[in-house]
């Protein structure tokens, strides 16, 4: 088969650099073409992966974290090209939902190559739902980031996110926590203005996330019930709590127990209309506006924003249910 392989060398930290060589050439040892394109950014990435699958490419593979499903979900989207993930990044959260492999580029590959050549013991293409952002009249969002696969969130999380990628020092994780320590020095909830298929909620939070899998933020089990298969989207909502609360949840959050408190709201809806309040009904409620919305970890356009569940919209190379490859169950 003809491959289409993108590569980000800077995913995971730049700890896997050459983890792009090694799946090529475990792909053409399975007896597969591969068309590599290595680029210097996401958009050089994305209009090369283009240009790719427009040359008929079978399939397209990503090697890196998720913001590469991310940009590979916005290649393949709504086409019958089928998406491959090598997961080497930091958090790779849509790797964990699937039970793909994170940083085993030899059964990463096995997996892809087996999916590709019908071998159903080991591999199989699973059509999933994907997130799609438009305006709330349904108009496209300008500067692409369309479509997400795992979270869109547009609360505490998503300011940590914008803070740390504005900070030159610490490198690693030594940055996210000082982005974290900022974020709760100056805790204050944003003003929301959510409309999902059941109403329309106006009022005060911490947190509005949109999930079509379970994690976001490296391994934190946001939605453990979420079914990329089901048409649906879970909105997660986080009352205004204090500090210590907060802290306290976030622990609860990566073990997935945090469903049970009373501060979080969950629900189930096929789409959803997510505004800052304070634009929406030209009135001071007193509330900071939500920040700029993150999806997989990757900067979306601004509110307002309408996300829709799109049903089947990638078909993505898994591991067979069973198969002992990769690290577990997956949808
Ligand atoms: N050549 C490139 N191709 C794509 N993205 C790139 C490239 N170089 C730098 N980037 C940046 O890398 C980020 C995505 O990194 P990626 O998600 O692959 O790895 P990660 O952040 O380490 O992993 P994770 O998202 O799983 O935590 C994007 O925000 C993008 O701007």
């Amino acid at each position: 088969m003809r491959i289409a392989l993108l590569s980000n060398p800077s995913s995971g930290r730049g700890r896997h650099a050459q983890a792009d060589d090694d799946a090529r050439l475990r792909l053409m040892r399975a007896g597969h073409e591969v068309l590599h394109v290595r680029t210097g950014s996401y958009e050089q990435a994305r209009s090369a992966g283009s240009a790719l699958v427009a040359q008929e490419a079978d399939a397209l593979v990503v090697v890196g974290g998720d913001g590469m499903v991310h940009l590979g979900l916005e290649v393949v989207a709504g086409t019958e090209v089928p998406l491959g993930i090598v997961a080497t990044g930091t958090g790779n959260d849509i790797a964990r939902h699937f039970g793909l492999p994170s940083r085993d580029v030899a059964e990463g590959t096995r997996i892809i190559d087996a999916a590709l050549s019908g071998r159903t013991s080991t591999g199989r293409v699973l059509a999933v739902d994907a997130i799609r952002a438009t305006r709330p009249d349904g108009t496209v969002v300008a500067g692409g980031h369309q479509w997400s696969l795992a979270v869109v969130s547009a609360g505490f999380d998503a300011a940590v996110n914008a803070r740390a990628n504005l900070m030159t020092w610490p490198a690693g994780e030594g940055r996210y926590l000082r982005a974290v320590l900022a974020e709760l020095s100056t805790l204050a909830p944003y003003g929301y203005r959510i409309t999902t298929d059941s109403g329309t909620w106006e009022g005060p939070a911490l947190l509005a996330a949109v999930a079509n899998t379970r994690y976001f933020g490296g391994g934190m089990d946001l939605a453990p019930h979420a079914d990329p298969c089901d048409g649906m989207l879970e909105v997660l909502r986080l009352e205004p709590v204090g500090r210590f609360r907060l802290l306290g949840l976030l622990r609860r959050l990566l073990a997935g127990t945090h469903l049970d408190s009373p501060h979080i709201h969950l629900e189930r809806t096929a789409s959803v209309t997510i505004e800052a309040l304070d634009e929406r009904t030209g009135q001071d409620h007193g509330l900071r506006p939500p920040p700029h919305p993150y999806a997989d970890g990757e900067p979306l356009a601004p509110l307002p924003l309408r996300l829709s569940a799109v049903a089947q919209a990638v078909r993505l190379l898994l591991p067979a249910p069973g198969s002992g490859l990769g690290a577990g169950a997956g949808t």
